[in-house]
C-alpha cells in the first residue's frame, strides 16, 4: 500500500520514532523516510532494523538512523534520543509507538511482570518526551503522538497490565498536552483498533477470531499496519496545527 499523500512541512524535519524497526513502527519510519523528513528510530530488533535502514537507502538514497536501545532503560532512552538529536537536530516530532502485547493471566502477574510491562507500554513515553521537549520548547514547536489502544475501549481480557498502561497514554496525553501546549507543543494519541502486523497474524490472528472481530467494525476490511501512516503524519504535520489533547480512533469503526 502507498500512502499518496504529501506534507510539505515534514520535508527536513527531525523525527524520532520508537519501536521503529517492525510491525506498525516500521511503516511509520518509512512513512516519514519517504515524506523526506530526517527519521530516527530506536528498537531492540537489531535485524529487522537494520534491513529497514538497508532497504530505504537503496530504494530512496538516503539514510535513516537505527539506535538500538531498550526502552526499559531510561539512560539508554535519553542517550539515544541525544545521539538523534546530535545527528537530525532537535526533534520536531517524536512517535512513542512502541509497545509489548504479550497476553497474561490475573492469576500469573505478579509484582515485577506488572513493573516490566508498565515500562514497556507507558513509562518510556515519558521519559522520551522529558528528553526532547528541551529542543521542543527553544524551537517554540513540536508534534508528540503517543500510541494507545482501542482494546481498553472494548474492555480487552487478555491482557489487563498492557489495558492499563494504554488508558494510561490517554490520560498521560492530555496531561502532557495541557502543560507543554503553552510553549506551542502539541500532544496527541493514535488508538488503532486490531492491525494486523506480521507478529499478530504469526500469534493470535485466526480465521474465527478475525470474523468476529471484523464483524463488529463498520468497514468489512482486514486493517493493515500501513492504515497507521497517514493519521500519524496528519497528526505530525501543521495540517492538523490546532488539534491537541486528542485521540484519534483508527479502528473501522469498533468502539
Ligand atoms: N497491532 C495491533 O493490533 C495494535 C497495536 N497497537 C499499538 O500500536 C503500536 C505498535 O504496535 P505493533 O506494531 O503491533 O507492535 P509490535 O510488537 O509488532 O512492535 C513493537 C516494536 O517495538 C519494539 N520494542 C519492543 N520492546 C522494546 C524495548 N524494550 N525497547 C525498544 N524497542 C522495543 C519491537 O522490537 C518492535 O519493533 C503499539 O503501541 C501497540 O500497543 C494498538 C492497538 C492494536
Ligand atoms: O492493542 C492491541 O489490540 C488488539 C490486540 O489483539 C493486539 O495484540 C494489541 O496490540
Amino acid at each position: 500500500m502507498t500512502i499518496d499523500v504529501r506534507y510539505p512541512d515534514l520535508e527536513g524535519a527531525s523525527v524520532l520514532i520508537t519501536g521503529g524497526g517492525t510491525g506498525i513502527g516500521a511503516c511509520l519510519t518509512e512513512g516519514f523516510h519517504r515524506q523526506g523528513a530526517r527519521v530516527a528510530f530506536i528498537d531492540i530488533a537489531d535485524r529487522a532494523s537494520r534491513d529497514l535502514c538497508r532497504r530505504l537507502e537503496e530504494e530512496t538514497g538516503r539514510e535513516a538512523l537505527f539506535l538500538h536501545a531498550d526502552l526499559r532503560d531510561i539512560d539508554a532512552l535519553k542517550a539515544a534520543a541525544a545521539m538523534a538529536e546530535h545527528q537530525n537536530g532537535p526533534v520536531d516530532v517524536l512517535v512513542n509507538n512502541a509497545a509489548l502485547d504479550t497476553r497474561h493471566a490475573i492469576e500469573e502477574v505478579t509484582p515485577d511482570f506488572w513493573d516490566e510491562n508498565q515500562a514497556i507500554n507507558l513509562r518510556h513515553q515519558f521519559f522520551a518526551v522529558q528528553a526532547v521537549t528541551p529542543g521542543m520548547k527553544a524551537a517554540g514547536k513540536g508534534s508528540i503522538i503517543n500510541f494507545t489502544s482501542t482494546a481498553f475501549m472494548i474492555n480487552g481480557g487478555g491482557f489487563p497490565s498492557y489495558t492499563a498502561a494504554k488508558g494510561g497514554v490517554v490520560g498521560l496525553t492530555k496531561g502532557l498536552a495541557g502543560a507543554l501546549g503553552p510553549f506551542g507543543i502539541r500532544v496527541n494519541a493514535i488508538a488503532p483498533g486490531w492491525v494486523l502486523t506480521e507478529r499478530q497474524r504469526a500469534l493470535w490472528v485466526t480465521p474465527d477470531a478475525l470474523k468476529a472481530h471484523v464483524d463488529r467494525q463498520c468497514l468489512k476490511i482486514e486493517i493493515e499496519p500501513e492504515d497507521m501512516v497517514g493519521p500519524c503524519l496528519f497528526l505530525a504535520s501543521n495540517a492538523s496545527r490546532a488539534m491537541t489533547a486528542q485521540t484519534l480512533i483508527v479502528d473501522a469503526g469498533s468502539v
